[in-house]
């Protein structure tokens, strides 16, 4: 099984997108505890509702062990179909404690795809923000270093996110952080690949990315990571979205002013100086002036870290 991931990764993820999920089966999946129908999974609760369908607790009826089932209804729409067939991809060819895992794909008769997950257990970085509060600056360094491996894996993979905000980065009871929902995702197939398209969520999104065209058309989605990473760090730190005004999320013009001829967001003085210029690196508004997720794992607000290696 490794010698194929290898070479896979070798090939730098060359895919061709299949029609049907049959070739799905995921390469990092402990297939023996997964299910392998819908009939195996017994539904506990609905974790969540996201744009493109229902995530349920579930449990596996012969082994016990506990999943999150996303379940997306791409029956009806072409587009969702081909990017929910993309994002299982993505899935089954990442093989990092970083980046949530699959453990199996099923097709419903009508056309819904389930997709097998493993269970985080405290949810989202979001979540957490509105049930426990604003993170110090010490767990914050915890959890940023883990996005950066995340992301390091990722993106030495040519696979830029594109949707990096709290609510796509799952917790478990250890504080082990994931990311998740690759809904939006793009696999690069050349060095040079630019990303053209408008997707993600715009308030995390980076100045190149919100005015494409201010910057030739094109932006590299990579950076574009970097600074929607920076926009989450700085939300766990203050506790509301950074370029909030007056209370409420901005609208979509107020944004564009915001992150397109504002300054870039800045912590307040109460901040370190060394996590101060950790996102001062990540929210740089020339994208080729922002660091890369391996040059980040090396600034001393996360480098000292002494997260466990998993
Ligand atoms: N593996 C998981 N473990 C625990 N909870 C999960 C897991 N995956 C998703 N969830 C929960 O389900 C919710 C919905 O997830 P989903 O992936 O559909 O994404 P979303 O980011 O909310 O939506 P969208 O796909 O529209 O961006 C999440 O916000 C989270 O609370």
């Amino acid at each position: 099984m490794a010698v194929v991931l290898r070479e896979r990764r070798h090939l730098n993820l060359k895919l061709h997108l299949p029609q049907t999920l049959q070739h799905f089966t995921p390469a990092t999946a402990t297939t023996t505890a997964a299910a392998t129908s819908f009939a195996d999974l017994e539904k506990l609760q609905v974790l969540g509702n996201g744009n493109s369908g229902t995530v349920y607790k579930v449990r596996h009826k012969q082994t016990s062990a506990v999943y999150a089932l996303k379940l997306v209804h791409t029956n009806l729409d072409p587009i969702l179909r081909r990017q929910t067939l993309l994002e299982l991809e993505i899935l089954r060819c990442t093989d990092s404690p970083y980046v949530i895992r699959s453990h199996g794909t099923f097709e419903k008769p009508n056309g819904d795809v389930g997709i097998l997950l493993e269970y985080m257990d405290a949810g989202t970085l979001d979540h957490l923000l509105k049930t426990t509060g604003t993170f110090s600056e010490e767990t914050i360094a915890a959890v940023a270093k883990q996005i950066l491996n995340g992301l390091n894996y990722l993106h030495s993979h040519k696979i830029v996110h594109r949707d990096i905000k709290p609510s796509n980065l799952l917790v478990n009871e250890n504080m082990e952080v994931k990311i998740a929902d690759f809904g939006v995702s793009k696999i690069m197939r050349r060095t040079l690949d630019p990303c053209n398209s408008y997707v993600g969520t715009c308030a995390y999104m980076s100045p190149e990315r919100f005015d494409p065209e201010a910057y030739g058309g094109n932006y590299d989605g990579y950076a574009g990571d970097i600074w929607s990473f920076g926009l989450t760090l700085m939300e766990l730190y203050l506790g509301y979205f950074p370029l909030l005004t007056s209370g409420q999320r901005p609208d979509w013009a107020t944004l564009m002013c915001a992150i397109c001829f504002g300054e870039p967001p800045r912590l307040p003085e109460s901040a370190s100086e060394e996590f101060r210029s950790f996102l001062g690196c990540c929210l740089e508004k020339e994208s080729g002036k922002r660091w890369t997720a391996a040059q980040l794992l090396t600034h001393p607000f996360v480098s000292g870290n002494p997260e466990t290696e998993r």
